[in-house]
């Protein structure tokens, strides 16, 4: 029997935890230092066993995975190595950013245990052992930043286990990533927030801005609802690049201020574009519950009995969703819900009969 052990059985470690669960060679093991939690994992069945106790849960391991805030990796990494793990034991973590841990590591002896970074691309504003699901890492990339002293073989294991999760599997160096991850993931979350707190700023003195915000609005700022914890975490680890980030980002402002300044026409064309034609060509990958590509978003009162209907609607026209999902429901606001289908058929027929019987349905 393989053992798993999950440190902080969240929206991430959770996921996984699902993922390995379910292969009759595979135990899971949930850690938290709160008893209110690990009664919460086992209560929804994503571990088979949980602990309170880190050594109890380490030293039996062949796996253990940190899925906590990178703020906590470090204190997490050096309690490990008081541990006596096991002989060939695979420390990994799921961490955004990848170079700091990666140090740290290499500064801590493990005995006989190997220490692998890794980071699934793919996640949710949403958190905790709620939100987990077995499908999240479903064609998402998952990165590995092995040391170059790792054995192949070592990585190798690792690999195999997290086929399980139906992920792509990438190998690259840890200061890459962060590079990198900084500028499709930190970068966005921070553009986020920035502009919803603007608007929540001029909000405060007329409503309207909050009532009006549609589909545009709620698209890019989804990821501004994502954990202040975990993100607080991750912007201060990767703080030289984000900020390298931040300086190009205020140049890309002021150049289409100047565009406007200069009524520049044909530039804002060009810039809407060169920004089309690259994201067009973004692999269209995500087929997760979480992620399917297949979504459509439905603007819909806060009564009860919508979700129903809409359902029901479906189910008459014999077209099957794979997920339904609230996005936002407030008094007095409409709300929205997020649709999703398995194929581009269903969807298309989902929102022609949708917009056909009066919902207001976007993409
Ligand atoms: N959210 C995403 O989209 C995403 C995607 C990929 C990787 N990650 C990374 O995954 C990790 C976990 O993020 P998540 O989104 O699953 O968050 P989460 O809040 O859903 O889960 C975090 C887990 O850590 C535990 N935890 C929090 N504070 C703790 C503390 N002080 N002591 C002990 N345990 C504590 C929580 O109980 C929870 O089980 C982070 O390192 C994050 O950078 C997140
Ligand atoms: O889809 C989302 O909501 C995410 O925030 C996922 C996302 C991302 O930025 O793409 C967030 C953090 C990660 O470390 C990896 C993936």
């Amino acid at each position: 029997m393989i053992k798993v052990a999950i440190f902080g059985v969240g929206l991430i470690g959770g996921s996984l935890a699902l993922c390995f669960k379910n292969d009759p060679n595979i135990h899971v093991i949930g850690y938290s230092n709160r008893q209110s939690s690990i009664e919460k994992y086992l209560q929804r069945g994503v571990v088979h066993s949980a602990t309170t106790s880190l050594k109890e849960a380490a030293e039996q391991a062949d796996f253990i995975f940190l899925c906590v805030p990178v703020g906590l990796l470090e204190e997490y990494m050096i309690e490990l190595s008081k541990c006596e793990l096991k002989s060939g034991c695979i420390i990994t973590d799921v961490g955004s950013t990848k170079a700091a841990v990666a140090k740290r590591a290499n500064q801590l002896a493990f005995a006989d245990a190997y220490f692998i970074g890794g980071h699934p691309m793919a996640g949710s504003e949403r958190s905790g052992v709620e939100a987990a699901s077995s499908h999240l890492y479903e064609n998402a990339y998952y990165i590995l930043t092995p040391d170059k002293q790792t054995p192949a073989l070592v990585v190798e294991r690792l690999k195999q286990l997290l086929t399980l999760t139906k992920a792509n599997i990438v190998v690259m160096d840890a200061d890459e990533h962060d590079e990198v991850v900084g500028a499709i993931s930190h970068l966005p979350h921070m553009i986020a927030v920035a502009l919803v707190n603007q608007i929540r700023q001029y909000n405060e003195n007329n409503e309207l801005y909050e009532m009006l915000a549609a589909g545009g609005f709620r698209d890019i700022t989804r990821i501004a609802s994502s954990d202040p914890i975990v993100w607080r975490d991750i912007l201060l680890h990767n703080k030289e690049v984000v900020l390298r980030l931040l300086h190009d980002w205020s140049k890309q402002m002021t150049d289409f201020a100047s565009i406007l300044q200069n009524d520049d026409g044909k530039a804002i064309i060009a810039a809407f574009e060169q920004a089309g034609q690259f994201r067009s060509k973004m692999p269209e990958r995500r087929k997760g519950i979480i992620q399917s590509i297949y979504d459509c978003y439905v603007d819909v009162p806060d009564h009860p009995g919508i979700i129903g209907n809409i359902a029901g609607e479906l189910g008459k026209q014999r077209i099957n969703l794979s997920n339904i999902q609230i996005i936002e429901s407030r008094e007095d606001i409409p709300g929205v819900l997020r649709l999703s289908f398995h194929d581009q058929l269903s969807l298309d027929q989902a929102m022609e009969h949708l917009q056909s019987i009066g919902y207001a349905v976007h993409m």
